[in-house]
């Protein structure tokens, strides 16, 4: 028992850089940060979510649930500020785990990172093949096997942005600057000519009377109360947890800290200015949406284009076709980004092959544990039907917030005396209801993604009890004092 509890010291994981572990070079400030985290967030569920979420369960009261999914992520963003200012590290809720848990259970977070980063890797690059397609489909050009292409697209993309992440931060880090200023822009024109058309008839009945469904009940909440409803106002709470979906990427700026500049001031501003610039992006395009058509008239398939087509103004498709296209791009290169962090941090720590670790000595990237992690999202994304999975992602990420959460908590207790960066205010109480609202966001989820999410976590732990006990940093003999400190550079 003890061995799987150990913990990692702290002084291995604090400081400004991060101890005698810091091997990444220092590049990004705190405006990249805020770019790294639009690029991640806005995605596939700013274009799609609004519209769906409105006319499935929540009506025109999706504006509310775009607002109570923000607040949940900004205490989930406070806690994670309060953490990466204390431990900047490239692996994020799996290091902070480690040293304030213990080993079993980092090894349980890093585990969920993996799912949601990998699986979120896959899940983005097969829609934006879907997308790309419809893009240029929607130009009048007739696609032949549309399957076959938007296979060929996703290999495509997903080589060249490995390629990119393996050659060096910086040349992603630019092109990660252009794209995101691009699909802002494209946002923006989406929220301008949207404000134009709407009819304040639509807001209508902002409150939409609940209604039983006769589907089964599918999340874990309609199981335990045992029928489904949608609309009203839990309808509107109930949205939320779809629409986090949209929020979820705050968390990667942590994973970067072991690259940033002055991480314990710079990470926690970065994460929480990108997360409230998203918030206020999404809630405009929410107000958008369901102001320019019906809830009862979006289509399910397209919802924005649609109600840009539905009020006249069918040159707006193509926007958001650039926009979606772009914006996916950027989603994709920060998650594989993100990716090679935590799975770097894990092999660091031994937990995984040591090998993984090794930082390229021309590029200063983890070179290798990237190509891997390009492999494997070719391989779900052709190969898996990914699209259904969005809710693992989401799981898997929630899964880290409430850690994240419990750890603020205890961490203030135990190690009082750290140097904070940033300190979420009211602890415990805003920590607490981060807690609280993670675990409303959880619990209407499917109980079939809890399923999926179980079954993942068991096969994990006894990767864990078979490899990773044993080949842990931590299971080895001290150093004796007059040989070299072994874990420096590799
Ligand atoms: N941390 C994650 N797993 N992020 C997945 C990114 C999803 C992104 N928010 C989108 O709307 O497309």
């Amino acid at each position: 028992m003890s061995t799987i509890l150990r913990r990692l010291p702290p002084s291995e994981a604090t400081g400004l850089r991060t101890g005698a572990r810091h091997s990444l070079a220092e590049l990004y400030r705190p405006a990249d940060l805020v770019v790294l985290g639009l690029g991640v967030m806005i995605g596939a569920g700013i274009f799609s979510i609004a519209g769906r979420q409105a006319a499935s369960t929540a009506g025109p009261g999706v504006i509310l649930s775009f607002m109570i999914a923000g607040i949940a992520c900004l205490l989930a963003c406070l806690c994670y500020a309060e953490l990466s200012s204390t431990m900047p590290t490239s692996g994020s809720a799996y290091t902070f785990t480690y040293v304030i848990f213990g080993e079993v259970w980092a090894w349980i977070i890093g585990w969920a990172l993996i799912l949601e980063l990998q699986l979120a890797a896959a899940v983005v690059a097969r829609a934006w093949g879907e997308i790309a397609v419809g893009a240029i489909a929607n130009f009048g050009v007739t696609v032949p096997n549309r399957g076959l292409v938007s296979d060929l697209l996703v290999f495509v993309i997903v080589v060249v942005l490995t390629g990119i992440v393996a050659l060096g931060a910086r040349i992603g880090l630019r092109a990660l600057w252009i794209m995101v200023s691009a699909k802002l822009l494209a946002i923006g024109a989406v929220i301008v000519v949207g404000l134009a058309h709407i009819d304040v008839a639509n807001f209508g009945d902002f409150y939409v009377r609940p209604v039983t469904l006769s589907v089964a009940p599918q999340t874990v909440l309609e199981v335990v109360f045992g029928e489904s409803q949608a609309f009203g106002w839990f309808g509107i709470f109930a949205a939320a947890s779809a629409i986090a979906f949209a929020y979820i990427g705050f968390d990667i700026v942590a994973t970067s800290a072991e690259e940033t500049v002055n991480a314990p001031k710079a990470v926690p501003k970065g994460m929480i200015r990108s997360l409230v610039i998203a918030t206020v992006i999404y809630i405009a395009v929410a107000v958008v949406m369901v102001g320019m058509v019906s809830y009862t008239k979006i289509s399910l398939e397209a919802p924005l284009s649609s109600a840009f087509r539905a009020v006249g103004a069918d040159w707006m498709v193509h926007v958001i076709d650039a926009g979606a296209v772009l914006g996916l791009t950027t989603v994709i290169l920060v998650l594989i980004v993100g990716q090679t962090r935590v799975l770097f941090s894990m092999a660091r720590d031994g937990l995984i092959p040591r090998r993984l670790a090794a930082v390229s000595r021309r590029y200063h990237t983890p070179t290798r544990v990237t190509l891997v992690i390009g492999f494997a999202a070719i391989v779900l994304a052709e190969f898996v039907p990914v699209l259904t999975m969005q809710e693992l992602v989401v799981i898997g990420t929630l899964f880290a917030f409430a850690f994240v959460a419990a750890g603020v908590i205890v961490m203030r207790r135990r190690m009082p005396y750290l140097e904070r960066g940033f300190r979420v205010p009211l602890s415990p109480l805003l920590p607490g209801l981060s807690m609280v609202a993670t675990l409303w966001l959880m619990v209407n989820l499917r109980v079939l993604t809890w399923a999926w999410f179980a079954l993942w976590m068991a096969f994990g732990l006894l990767v864990y009890l078979l490899y990773g006990r044993r080949h842990s940093l931590l299971a080895r003999p001290r150093p004796t004092p007059d040989k070299p400190h072994g874990r420096h550079r590799r």
